[in-house]
């Protein structure tokens, strides 16, 4: 894995977008694999300006997101959905139809996996995936035990993930207990993966992700297992990080 050390959270942001806006450029159907949460609102506000600015266009991409909560319609406001929504789709020319985000209120959870998977298939595969990263080392809702083999499906979320979302929420209760989320397989099948961490909250799971053994205790760490993986850290991600695996790096923060 590629390890790319910058000073700050504004850089971070910056970097990715960049990376992003490049794919969009080289490839104009890229198939992008998307991700919500905190981390990512940064690059999306830099895809925004950047998109502006130099007029990118979308409108022969598309988009898979990771993940939706069970039991939430796409309109409520703590949807992934509505989280793309409001923080990318209605921003840049991307056609709303190509824009795929699991529906978590489906009667029929199973069927609704197998066609996300289909639909994946049916694209071409995803070129660039981004991922967040949880405290407990979690990427999409692949929880801790997610096997190296699972697709999409329907997983129950752990205590810490609940709480750690609560922000989100008037109150823990609130917080949704399952999620539809691409498996560990699904995103060891993209063409690329670009991972996000920022600040020390982040640094045990990066360290474990990055030092450790492939385990599925710590789902991230099993992105050693993909050929093709950049995971852009700022100072507090990076700071549990061994000297051996910072040696290999540039920092590119000044
Ligand atoms: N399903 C999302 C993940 O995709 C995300 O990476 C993680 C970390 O979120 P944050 O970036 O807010 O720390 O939280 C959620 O559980």
């Amino acid at each position: 894995m590629k390890l790319v050390i910058v000073k700050d959270y504004a850089e971070l942001s910056r970097k990715a977008a960049e990376m992003l806006v490049s794919e969009v450029k080289a490839n104009p159907k890229t198939v992008f694999g998307l991700a919500t949460g905190g981390t990512p609102v940064g690059m999306y506000r830099e895809l925004i300006k950047l998109s502006q600015a130099e007029s990118i266009d979308f409108s022969q991409a598309s988009s898979f997101n990771l993940d939706e909560y069970v039991g939430l319609s796409s309109t409520h406001p703590q949807s992934y959905r509505s989280y793309m929504q409001e923080n990318l789709f209605n921003h840049i020319n991307i056609p709303a139809e190509k824009t795929y985000v699991p529906a978590g209120n489906t009667t029929d959870h199973l069927a609704e996996c197998a066609r996300y998977e289909e639909a994946i298939r049916l694209a071409g595969g995803i070129d660039i995936q981004v991922l967040g990263i949880g405290n407990n080392g979690h990427i999409g809702f692949n929880e801790p035990g997610s096997s190296a083999e699972s697709l999409t499906r329907v997983v129950q979320l752990t205590d810490s993930t609940i709480e750690a979302n609560a922000r989100y929420f008037d109150s823990v209760d609130q917080v949704p207990t399952q999620a539809v989320s691409m498996g560990i397989k699904t995103i060891l099948g993209t063409k690329k993966v670009v991972l996000l961490a920022s600040g020390e909250a982040k640094a045990e799971a990066v360290r474990l992700m990055l030092e450790g053994e492939p385990t599925a205790d710590v789902p991230a760490s099993l992105l050693q297992l993909h050929p093709n993986v950049t995971v852009i850290v700022d100072h507090g991600a990076a700071s549990k990080l061994t000297t051996s695996v910072l040696a290999g790096t540039k920092p590119s923060g000044s």
